[in-house]
């Protein structure tokens, strides 16, 4: 379980984030979202350790997310807006290393498997992540996370510059890391994947919570309601 309890953030006479509070609890997915400027990136830079909190503090399964970074850093995995691969490199040469860098030592047989689960289909292994869509390096990213045993995910702007079609995959992807165990924070401008996906729903304006919705079969009209309401 994700737990975020009254973290403020300034700069100068800026506050960025003021108190926030919320839990995410194991397979869930929580979406913070917000206009520009509303404190979500400086949220999910100090839960990635960037950025230090001038009050509060963050545990996952109650070890706290500063105090032991090394610990925590192997739970964590982050999915940014634009995920980068070693463009020279296959899929399978692109997680072969990256596994490696993280002590990890796994056969293609394992990475092959991880990446048919996240979705990428098998002709696309072998080929250099070079020509690769915003979709398809998505789902090596995944792949990377499940075979990093990564238990809490961030992700920044996932569904932005994805069609509908490829949207529609990394919701019934994340929906089965959900299922698998991940703990899941997303931040996000997409109403309607934060209405598939989210279990909780935060809306942040200028630095604040100023809404956390559970979704009990929240539609799309009702959660823009709540946004705008919030955020205009
Ligand atoms: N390093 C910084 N120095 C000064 N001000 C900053 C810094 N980082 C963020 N801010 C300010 O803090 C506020 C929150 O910024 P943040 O980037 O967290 O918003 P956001 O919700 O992620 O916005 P967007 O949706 O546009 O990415 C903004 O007013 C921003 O200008």
């Amino acid at each position: 379980m994700l737990k975020v309890n009254q973290l403020s953030k300034s700069f100068g006479h800026k506050n960025a984030v003021k108190q926030l509070s919320f839990r995410v609890e194991t397979s869930q997915v929580y979406c913070l979202l917000g206009g520009n400027g509303a404190g979500k990136t400086t949220t999910l830079n100090m839960l990635l350790g960037f950025i230090e909190p001038d009050s509060g503090y963050a545990e996952f399964n109650s070890i706290d997310l500063w105090k032991d970074r090394r610990v925590i850093q192997k739970s964590i995995f982050y999915l940014p807006e634009n995920i980068n691969l070693y463009s020279e490199l296959t899929a399978i040469e692109n997680l072969k290393y990256l596994t490696q860098l993280s002590g990890l030592t796994i056969d293609e047989a394992t990475i092959k498997k991880a990446l048919i689960e996240c979705g990428l289909a098998e002709q696309a292994h072998n080929k250099s992540t070079r020509a690769f869509s915003k979709g398809m390096r998505q789902k090596a990213g995944l792949a990377l996370a499940r075979l990093k045993d990564a238990k809490l995910l961030l992700l920044d702007e996932p569904t932005s510059g994805l069609d509908p079609s490829a949207t529609y995959e990394f919701v019934q992807l994340i929906q089965r890391l959900k299922a698998q165990g991940a703990t899941i924070v997303m931040i996000t401008h997409d109403l309607q994947c934060a209405c598939l996906l989210a279990d909780e729903i935060g809306i942040l304006q200028a630095g604040k919570l100023v809404q956390n919705i559970t979704n009990n079969d929240l539609t799309l009209e009702k959660l823009e309601q709540y946004y705008f309401q919030s955020t205009i």
